[in-house]
């Protein structure tokens, strides 16, 4: 068994994009500039928009942290939306989810500019994406197929099986595994919560894509001999053995699975990780102008 390291990885590129970044700085003299808007207090998202700033710092960018208290109305939202969308000096805005239930998180999504939405939630992204045009992928599942590159792991022809239909994990995932790219051209079963004999589905993939958001839902019995199994959960628990006071916990039964696998990721260390270097290779690249030209 051979682990995904999420840390390894994502070093490694964070490396590349902060010379990138220093080099577009020059350039232009100013930096790639990332909005991020948190409503509420959650204790995971914090944790992410935290993380998230710390590494806008790190590589070089500019980055700007907006908070709303958990009342604040729709309406309020998208008005600070419309106009972060007029700001020539931002380039990249992105609303933390999940969103209290009184905000319509599509509304929210169509509302940012898509030549701003380094998260590629948009339906603009997501359709370019299907069509495999130029577009902001969402971050995980580009973080997924960056590590998947750069273990130099080969795709190709493979049965790969996403668990989830998650409009930001599971039904992007399965559309870039099975797109003619490298990595790419797998054929591809999303399985979800209505899928009849879920098990039966899952040990036919050669690749496992877990993001289902529930504790150790993959197990043992589930994964074939030498299945290269990726983990995309981060279950929260309360926790008296941590320093925080909770624990993280994947999809996957990974002491049980990891004997199985080929490859797998670990949580914490693998995706999560890769989520950020997503948004940061996207941020960059909606600064350049590269994939939708400024102004
Ligand atoms: N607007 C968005 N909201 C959410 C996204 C997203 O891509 N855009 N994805 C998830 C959460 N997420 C990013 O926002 C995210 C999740 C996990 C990590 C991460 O670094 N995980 C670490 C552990 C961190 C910890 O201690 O909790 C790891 O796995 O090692 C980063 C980002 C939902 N919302």
């Amino acid at each position: 068994m051979n682990i995904l390291d999420g840390k390894e990885v994502s070093t490694k590129i964070k490396e590349d994009i902060k010379v990138e970044t220093a080099a577009f700085t020059a350039a232009s003299g100013r930096k790639p500039h990332l909005v991020a808007i948190l409503v509420g207090n959650d204790g995971g998202s914090e944790t992410y928009v935290a993380s998230k700033m710390r590494n806008c710092e790190l590589v070089g960018f500019e980055s700007t942290n907006i908070r709303y208290d958990v009342e604040v109305s729709e309406a309020e939202l998208i008005a600070k939306i419309q106009e972060i969308n007029k700001d020539p000096n931002i380039d990249g805005l992105i609303v933390q989810l999940p969103l209290p239930a009184h905000i319509d998180p599509d509304k929210v999504t169509e509302a940012i500019d898509h030549r701003k939405d380094v998260d590629g939630f948009h339906p603009i992204n997501l359709g370019r994406m299907q069509r495999n045009l130029p577009c902001f992928i969402p971050a995980t599942p580009y973080g997924i197929m960056l590590m998947l590159a750069h273990y130099g792991i080969d795709t190709a022809g493979k049965h790969a099986v996403v668990v989830g239909r998650s409009n930001i994990v599971g039904s992007p995932m399965s559309i870039l595994l099975a797109r003619n790219s490298n990595p790419g051209n797998c054929t591809v079963t999303l399985t979800h919560s209505k899928t009849k004999d879920l098990k039966t589905e899952v040990l036919r993939g050669d690749i496992i894509v877990a993001a289902i958001g529930k504790k150790n839902f993959v197990t043992a019995d589930m994964v074939k001999d030498g299945a290269i199994v990726i983990d995309v959960g981060i279950n929260r628990e309360n926790s008296t053995e941590t320093k925080s006071g909770f624990k993280l916990y994947g999809d996957v039964d990974f002491d049980n699975v990891a004997p199985k696998a080929s490859w797998i990721t670990p949580v914490p260390g693998g995706v999560g990780l890769m989520t950020i270097v997503g948004l940061l290779k996207n941020t960059l690249e909606a600064a350049k102008g590269t994939i939708y030209a400024k102004g």
